[in-house]
């Protein structure tokens, strides 16, 4: 009788111990010693680090260390003061971003922003989503009332708006207007959302969605966040960059840089001892 040869056993050491593979996480931005000036501020100071694809990044740091003025120039709408000036690159993918053929309406459709304040257009709830796709040439009726309807189903708030559409999205609540912005960030497919302090002039329940929100997101985009809340940046990022000065302290896996923080001022500062 034949001795069957047993089968191999699979076992996918990756899936087991994910955390330890982050070798092959993609990136999504190459930060290399980048610096930036307003004026003769520097706000800025060498910084480099890489931001991995399809991962929410939390960027935290005490007020005025250049948190918002990052993700401001990761799709270079810092650039919209005047008088400012950069050093360094940033990659995405392969584009130099300060490179001078590089288009900044397509930029800044592909690497959209949400603010900490929830900004809609007075417009009505419709128009807030189908406002980025009609300026990017779709006129189809058909087509945009798929993207209005998709785009707030991703948010969650599809079910709460469907039958007000037409209403003025200053109607709604401060936390339907955030996720209304979410999703009109999210009509004109970005594959970056920069969020500058999503959640802070929100109430704890809209907060609490908008973090499942983004928990949700990270399945389909790469997100970078700016938060003054250290719980939030434990629940939420998969990454940590700590902030300080202008300068970039420590850059780590968050679980690792809250549980192990490598520098003493990020130490100090998870643990809440200044900032
Ligand atoms: N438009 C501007 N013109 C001149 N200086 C600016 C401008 N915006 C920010 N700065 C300066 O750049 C530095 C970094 O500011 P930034 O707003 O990026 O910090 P932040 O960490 O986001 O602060 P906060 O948490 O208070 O929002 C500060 O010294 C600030 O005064």
């Amino acid at each position: 009788m034949a001795i069957k040869e047993a089968e191999p056993i699979q076992i996918d050491v990756r899936e087991q111990f994910q955390p330890y593979f982050e070798g092959d996480v993609k990136k999504v931005f190459q930060v290399e010693e980048l610096s930036l000036w307003y004026g003769s501020n520097q706000a800025l100071k060498d910084i480099s680090f890489d931001i991995k694809e399809k991962q929410v990044t939390a960027i935290i740091g005490p007020s005025g260390c250049g948190k918002s003025t990052f993700l401001k120039t990761l799709n270079r709408m810092v650039e919209l003061n005047t008088n400012v000036k950069t050093s360094g690159s940033i990659v995405y993918h392969d584009i130099d971003i300060f490179d001078p053929s590089v288009n900044l309406v397509e930029l800044r459709s592909a690497i959209g922003m949400v603010f900490q304040k929830p900004n809609p257009f007075a417009k009505s709830i419709f128009d807030n989503v189908a406002f980025g796709p009609k300026i990017h040439g779709v006129r189809n009726k058909k087509k945009l009332k798929e993207v209005v309807e998709s785009s707030l189903k991703r948010v969650g708030l599809w079910d709460e708006v469907k039958d007000r559409l037409n209403e003025s999205a200053l109607s709604l609540s401060g936390g339907q207007q955030q996720r209304l912005c979410i999703a009109r960030c999210l009509a004109v497919e970005p594959e970056v959302i920069l969020m500058d302090e999503p959640t802070s002039a929100l109430d704890p329940i809209s907060s609490a969605k908008i973090e499942h929100l983004i928990e949700e997101l990270k399945e389909l985009y790469s997100i970078v966040v700016v938060t003054h809340n250290m719980q939030q940046a434990a629940r939420i990022s998969d990454h940590t960059a700590f902030f300080l000065h202008g300068e970039l302290i420590e850059y780590n896996r968050t679980d690792r840089m809250f549980s192990n923080p490598q520098d003493q001022r990020t130490k100090d500062y998870v643990s809440g001892r200044f900032g």
